[in-house]
């Protein structure tokens, strides 16, 4: 006997072998993906019936930092350095593990909600976030923050307690944690602190998650220390390898994107947090184009100024049509697989994909709504007219998280309670 079946969905898988099922059935046994076709002959404790609505791959956000949900909407309309350096920073100098847990939880609950089934993350009081993990069934990839700033003894230390973290979570939740290095920047770290970062993801069988050439002021400012960019000095020291994350790769030359495409290096676009914080235009088409493995993030709430990963894909699909004024350019299918096959292959699970022995990690999306009416096209709904409040089940590992609009794993009028009293009181603490 299995555990779940949805039937009567659309279902797409996103396998390119298997293409979309008009009326399907989707299996769910011990955590995993056991059956998928037209009909079944096995019988399930929970039968879903998905008549009206889509089954797909759970979204994976491959670059937040979840408990700056506290800070959404706290600082708006800044230069990036100005909005990190004298609001963001100092703020974050006032937080608590509690903090980092309330907002970590709030921001699971968003991603439930909203459809999103997987995770990468770098910030502080990491246990935390792990805990919120935990909690909340999600699947998530955590690194703590290492910024250096150039201060030997603070990079020992950022380094040491990232290490425990790594090695203290690694398979945690079941496996549904896996944890990563998160060195900030190659503008917030040196050349030689990058160098045994590495060494020490090298040893631990640990990926990396970093974020490059966000700026152009990180450009210069390399240019102007190294005599070169973030991508080739990041490669000069042998850091780049198929488990490297880099968060934004804003400003890539074209020998750059080569560089990222020979090492394997999977790259999160962010076009929200770019676009708010005039970051600049990442050269996604001629990545995509030239074969990096392009996925999507939505980077931190004070930057986007939620998580959800709808809205990124339809961002993701306009901002590359029109900064390459090529209305083909990111069309919806393809935007889909950033959202899910790419973010599965980013963050090494087996997921992103309906196919019999992947793990059981899936949405079904609402389609009878007044403004997916009518339905010529599911891709094309999926990316340009549907969000993430139309998510109406959402299941993780073959655990129902959210069923019929109902979250299932958490107390949410306590955790956007106690969410909101934790900002308040975080924020009373940075202005006294
Ligand atoms: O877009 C961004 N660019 C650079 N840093 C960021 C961005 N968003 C969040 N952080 C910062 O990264 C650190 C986590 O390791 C935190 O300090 C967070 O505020
Ligand atoms: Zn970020």
């Amino acid at each position: 006997m299995a555990d779940i079946i949805i039937k009567n969905a659309y279902v797409l898988t996103m396998d390119p072998d298997a293409g979309d099922i008009k009326k399907g059935t989707v299996v769910i046994e011990d955590g995993k993906i056991t059956e998928i076709g037209v009909k079944t002959k096995e019988s399930a404790d929970t039968v879903i019936d998905a008549k009206g609505s889509v089954v797909m791959p759970g979204l994976v956000n491959t670059h937040t930092h979840a408990a700056m949900t506290l800070f959404r909407g706290y600082a708006d309309d800044l230069q990036l350095a100005e909005w990190l350096e004298k609001h963001i920073w100092p703020a974050e100098a006032q937080l608590t593990a509690e903090d980092v847990y309330r907002g970590s939880l709030l921001a699971c609950l968003e991603m439930i909600r909203s459809g999103t089934t997987s995770f990468a993350d770098m910030y502080f009081f990491m246990d935390e976030t792990a805990k919120a993990v935990e909690a909340s069934g999600l699947r998530a990839s955590l690194s703590h923050g290492l910024i250096e700033l150039w201060n030997e003894e603070k990079g020992e230390n950022d380094l040491k307690e990232g290490k425990r973290f790594v090695r203290a979570w690694q398979g945690a939740a079941k496996g549904r944690i896996k944890t990563m290095y998160g060195p900030h920047a190659p503008n917030t770290c040196s050349d030689e602190f990058l160098a045994k970062v590495k060494e020490a993801a090298r040893q631990d069988g640990a990926g990396l998650h970093i974020h490059v050439l966000e700026t152009e002021a990180e450009l210069l400012a390399m240019k102007e220390r190294y005599g070169k960019c973030s991508v080739h000095m990041l490669d000069d020291i042998g850091f780049f390898g198929p488990d490297v994350l880099a968060a934004h790769c804003v400003w890539l030359s074209d020998g750059d994107i080569e560089v990222l495409r020979e090492k394997g290096v999977n790259v999160s676009h962010n076009p929200i947090s770019n676009m708010k914080l005039a970051s600049g235009t990442a050269p996604v088409y001629k990545m995509l184009e030239r074969g990096v493995n392009v996925s999507l993030g939505t980077d931190g709430c004070a930057s986007n100024n939620n998580l959800d990963l709808f809205e990124e894909m339809k961002t993701a699909a306009l901002l590359h049509k029109l900064s390459t004024c090529n209305p083909t350019a990111l069309p919806a299918r393809q935007v889909l697989q950033m959202a899910t096959v790419n973010g599965a292959k980013a963050l090494g699970t087996e997921t992103g994909m309906l196919k019999t022995g992947m793990k059981a990690d899936m949405i079904i999306v609402d389609m009878k709504k007044p403004h997916l009416t009518p339905c010529f096209d599911v891709p094309s709904h999926l990316v340009y007219s549907a969000g993430g409040s139309d998510v109406r089940t959402t299941i993780v590992d073959g655990k129902i998280l959210m069923q019929d609009y109902r979250v299932m794993v958490l107390d949410e009028q306590k955790v956007i309670e106690e969410a909101q009293k934790a900002a308040e009181e975080l924020v009373a603490r940075v202005n006294s």
